[in-house]
């Protein structure tokens, strides 16, 4: 089955959550059931990258990770859009497997796939109101409930927060699912910026507020805050 990619890239770092720091290369897919309003790779999405998105294969994604990588990395994140979405995706999630390859998927979780436990990390990122999109929690609660029971080791949550309703949805977040966990970043609420030293700024400056925010919050004893370290470095460049 082919999988509808948007682009193949690194090794770079994992610039989020969890494995922040891990070396990593990124298979990003195309298409998102979300519209989030700041979505930093709404190209996924929105149609304006619609000529660039590739059918392929589990063996033609990983004949581009090798030209890319050579024997530069051991570790795969799947993001997007939503992955998923794709029934197929189990299929290269195995095929690296196979390999050796450790693997790691970014989602919403709004949407479960047989396929979701073989994953190494996975980092559920359910959407906070300045998204402008709603939690179905019966979805969400299936797939925390069906990981936990299994004791998937690399389960995690991720809350973006923007603001205070933001951040209380975060704290919502953390005490349905206390076992699971948290992690907080900050929101980048200027995506166009071309002017890195600016951007982060701005970053580093919302990068505080959330610290602020969850230091004094004692229901977040145990959470971490960590930045987008990739924009930190690369700004809103696209492919690192
Ligand atoms: C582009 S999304 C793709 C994966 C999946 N659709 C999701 O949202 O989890 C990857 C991560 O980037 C985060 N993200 C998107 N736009 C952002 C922004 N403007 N500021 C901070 N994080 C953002 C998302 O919340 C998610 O955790
Ligand atoms: N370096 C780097 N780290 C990331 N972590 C999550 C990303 C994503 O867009 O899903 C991302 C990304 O695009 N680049
Ligand atoms: S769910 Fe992820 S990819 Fe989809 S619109 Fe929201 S941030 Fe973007
Ligand atoms: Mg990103």
């Amino acid at each position: 089955m082919s999988i509808p990619v948007l682009e193949i890239f690194g090794p770079t770092i994992q610039g989020e959550g969890m494995v922040i720091g891990q070396k990593t290369m990124f298979v990003r897919t195309a298409g998102c059931d979300y519209r989030c309003s700041w979505c930093d790779s709404a190209f996924t999405w929105d149609g304006s990258a619609q000529d660039e998105i590739r059918q392929m294969t589990p063996e033609q994604i990983w004949a581009e990770l090798e030209r890319l990588g050579k024997n530069r990395f051991s570790h795969v994140t799947i993001s997007g859009g939503n992955p998923a979405l794709l029934a197929g995706m189990g299929e290269l999630v195995s095929f690296l497997k196979e390999r050796g390859i450790r693997t790691a998927l970014e989602t919403q979780g709004s949407r479960w796939q047989e396929w979701l436990p073989l994953i190494d990390d996975i980092t559920l990122s359910p959407k906070p109101p300045s998204s402008g999109m709603n939690t179905d929690y019966a979805v969400l609660d299936r797939i925390v409930h069906a990981l936990l029971e299994q004791k998937h080791p690399g389960l995690n949550l991720k809350v973006v927060v923007f603001d205070d309703a933001d951040f209380a949805y975060a704290r919502d977040i953390h005490r349905r699912y206390p076992a699971v966990p948290f992690f907080l970043q900050p929101g980048n609420s200027d995506l166009v910026s071309a002017d890195t030293q600016e951007l982060r700024e701005k970053l580093l400056e919302s990068f505080e507020w959330l610290i602020d925010q969850a230091m004094a919050a004692p229901d977040l004893n145990d959470a971490k805050v960590l930045p987008q370290l990739h924009a930190l470095v690369w700004g809103n460049k696209r492919g690192v």
